[in-house]
């Protein structure tokens, strides 16, 4: 059943502030959690959450990342006078302290438990806490950052003690290095602590050594530290997508968390002064959407920094919007990863190399310093061609994210009149015949004998469905047919034809597919298989193969990663249609993590095509499609190494015409 996403807010945290001047400061302020809060209730986004409560939290709870030392000092803050409380401030870096901050910090904590309790109980699928002060930045014994105790360091750590969990995936998205994060579980394998900052070669604050790529963890920790410096301003939406796509998401998947914890910084988006990204409030839409398939949907998002009053507010509407399930808003202007980008994700991809089987076959850096050379090398090359002019001084100006509307119906269910309709999905009945134009031609083209009834009446319903998504009165759809290919071949022609859409059809399993319906690249046709077709492959067919067939869950999630992800986001369809060709062996589990991460496209108009004999697989797409996250795959073992060698060749071969399949940078000079 349809589970809720916990809001956690207090008004309370917003009643502290900087008292004196200091111009690293003055960003900080309460209005950044009021504007948050009042967008969401603007946008009737709040009241679709569950509001669950505050509370402080213990010392014991504090002390769980926190020495004594440290916890009994900031407990002297609330009876210092002005001046104590600047004295108290200058032995900490780029923070403040406020008579009424520790009972904020405390709240702060005790918000992130709390939503953490909610999510691990199952009494919330998911949930956001909106908090200050931020916690990334604090360690053991010292304030950092505006932070002043680590809330998601520290939820982390209470959620392992108090429910057993072996894995805790820490997603820092924060435009900030989460040092205090780092520190705190670089030699613990139980979690895996993902961050990229702003960095510039170390330029930028807090200007540390250890923010670089190669801390990768110590000790047993190796491998479960990511850091992905970005060395310029001005990363876009296909920076962040790459770099959840080609790095992030298959090395999460292997580890297979029990839960996932958001630093949930927005200085990562446009208009932010600590930031100076472009990538805009909707983006966020997608990186939640792609972390919501992990741990069962277990994700606790807790707000860290993020600093422009536009922008923050729209990325935190955009983020709780799809915490809620809504479709995803069409992802704005995929230019393709910049080429300092592409450094540093072929940097950190070699660097994770020895620790991640899914990165064993990452292009090896070279080891002496060619590779800074490479990276200036490339940065000069970038020079002369500017990623736009930097406006750096005028304001930035971006457009409202769009709105998502959900359309009244959220999945149909075109099935046999034996097969039972599943709970939440509506049966599809051809109401309205269609015009007799389309069916002499779905005659012609289609049926093998013309008087077969049952066939027109399906693809005639197929049609149907197709011009119901265009005009948003449902968002998806499943259909049991006794013949897919026919079926496929039909929506294509007439979604490509009337509708005007670009299609991407995803093909699982082995089957001739008519490669003739991309040829004009009104569809962009995947298939996975075993078999390796020898198809003449233009732009718009990709076949993979994978040794073992679909039913090798390594394999699979890294061409849906590696490969259809990245082609889904530039070809940017407005209709996904998912084939499930006969015998195709793959696993009901798998196949609900491609229902489910397939919606990332075309506003979540996924139509789903199964052989009428596949009932038992009705149950479990409908769940999909309706929103409930995927169950989560067993820890996956290393992908066969052909797989994978063939997967670098093909996506070395298409990476020309689709950029986000960039992994390294062109070769410079
Ligand atoms: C939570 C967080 O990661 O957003 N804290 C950012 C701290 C930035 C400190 N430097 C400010 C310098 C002024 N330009
Ligand atoms: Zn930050």
């Amino acid at each position: 059943m349809k589970m809720g996403t916990a809001l956690i807010y207090d008004e309370e945290m917003t009643k502290y502030k900087l008292l004196w001047v200091d111009p690293a400061c003055k960003i900080e302020v309460p209005e950044r959690l009021t504007v948050s809060h009042d967008a969401l209730v603007r946008n009737s986004l709040a009241d679709r959450c569950v509001a669950i409560p505050v509370r402080e939290a213990t010392d014991a709870e504090i002390l769980l990342a926190h020495s004594e030392e440290y916890l009994e000092a900031v407990k002297k803050t609330p009876y210092m006078t002005l001046e104590d409380l600047k004295e108290f401030t200058l032995q900490y870096g780029d923070v403040y302290f406020h008579p009424n901050i520790y009972h904020c910090a405390k709240l702060a904590v005790g918000a992130a438990l709390q939503l953490v309790d909610s999510v691990v109980t199952g009494k919330v699928r998911n949930g956001m806490a909106l908090v200050r002060p931020p916690g990334h930045h604090s360690m053991r014994s010292a304030a950092n950052g505006f932070c002043v105790f680590n809330n998601v360091a520290i939820a982390a750590r209470y959620a392992k003690q108090k429910y057993g969990l072996e894995r805790v995936l820490i997603v820092d998205w924060d435009v900030h290095h989460g040092q205090g994060v780092q520190y705190c579980f670089e030699d613990d394998p139980s979690v895996l602590y993902f961050s990229w900052h702003r960095y510039e070669h170390q330029k930028f604050w807090p200007q540390l050594r250890e923010s670089d790529y190669d801390s990768v963890g110590k000790e047993k920790g190796a491998g479960f530290n990511i850091n992905v410096p970005w060395n310029k301003v001005g990363m876009e939406n296909s920076d962040y997508l790459s770099v959840f796509c080609h790095l992030l998401l298959p090395v999460a998947y292997e580890f297979c968390p029990d839960l996932v914890l958001v630093c949930a910084g927005f200085d990562s988006a446009i208009g932010d002064p600590e930031g100076e990204m472009c990538a805009t409030p909707d983006i966020f839409a997608h990186l939640t959407h792609l972390l919501m398939n992990l741990a069962g949907g277990k994700l606790c998002a807790v707000l860290e920094g993020g600093y422009n009053l536009t922008s923050l507010p729209q990325a935190v509407c955009q983020t709780v919007q799809t915490l809620l399930g809504d479709p995803l808003p069409q992802p704005a202007n995929l230019s393709g990863p910049c080429t300092s980008a592409l450094e540093s994700l072929h940097c950190v991809r070699s660097a994770h190399r020895p620790y991640w089987s899914c990165l064993k076959h990452a292009a090896d850096l070279p080891t002496s310093d060619i590779s800074t050379k490479r990276i200036k090398l490339a940065e000069e090359e970038e020079e002369k061609t500017p990623k736009e002019e930097e406006k750096s001084t005028e304001e930035k100006v971006w457009p409202e994210p769009p709105k998502r509307v959900a359309p009244p119906v959220r999945s149909v269910a075109l099935l046999p009149k034996d097969v039972t309709c599943p709970e939440g999905c509506k049966r599809f009945s051809s109401s309205e015949a269609l015009d007799p134009l389309t069916v002499s031609k779905l005659r012609e083209n289609f049926l093998k004998d013309a008087d077969d009834g049952d066939a027109l009446t399906t693809l005639s319903s197929l049609i149907s469905i197709t011009e119901e998504m265009k005009k948003n009165e449902i968002c998806s759809g499943l259909a049991l047919v006794r013949d897919v290919t026919m079926a496929m071949m039909c929506v294509v022609q007439h979604a490509a034809a009337a509708l005007s859409n670009r299609v991407l059809v995803v093909c699982v399993g082995n089957g001739k597919v008519p490669s003739h319906i991309a040829e004009e690249g009104k569809a962009l046709v995947v298939q996975i298989g075993s078999e390796s077709t020898e198809e003449q492959k233009c732009k718009y067919y990709i076949p993979v193969c994978l040794k073992k067939g679909c039913s090798d869950m390594s394999g699979f999630i890294q061409a849906v990663f590696g490969l259809f992800l990245p082609l889904g986001y530039e070809y940017d369809p407005s209709l996904v249609l998912l084939v499930r060709m006969p015998d195709s062996r793959i696993h009901d589990r798998m196949w609900q993590q491609l229902t489910a991460l397939l919606q990332s496209f075309a506003q979540g108009h996924t139509l789903v095509l199964m052989q009428e004999d596949e009932k038992a697989c009705v149950g479990p797409t409908a769940s999909s499609l309706l929103g409930d996250p995927a169950p989560p795959l067993e820890r996956l073992q290393a992908p066969l190494p052909q797989d994978m060698e063939a997967m670098e060749r093909l996506r070395h071969r298409l990476q020309a015409d689709w950029k986000l399949l960039q992994i390294t940078a062109p070769e410079s000079g």
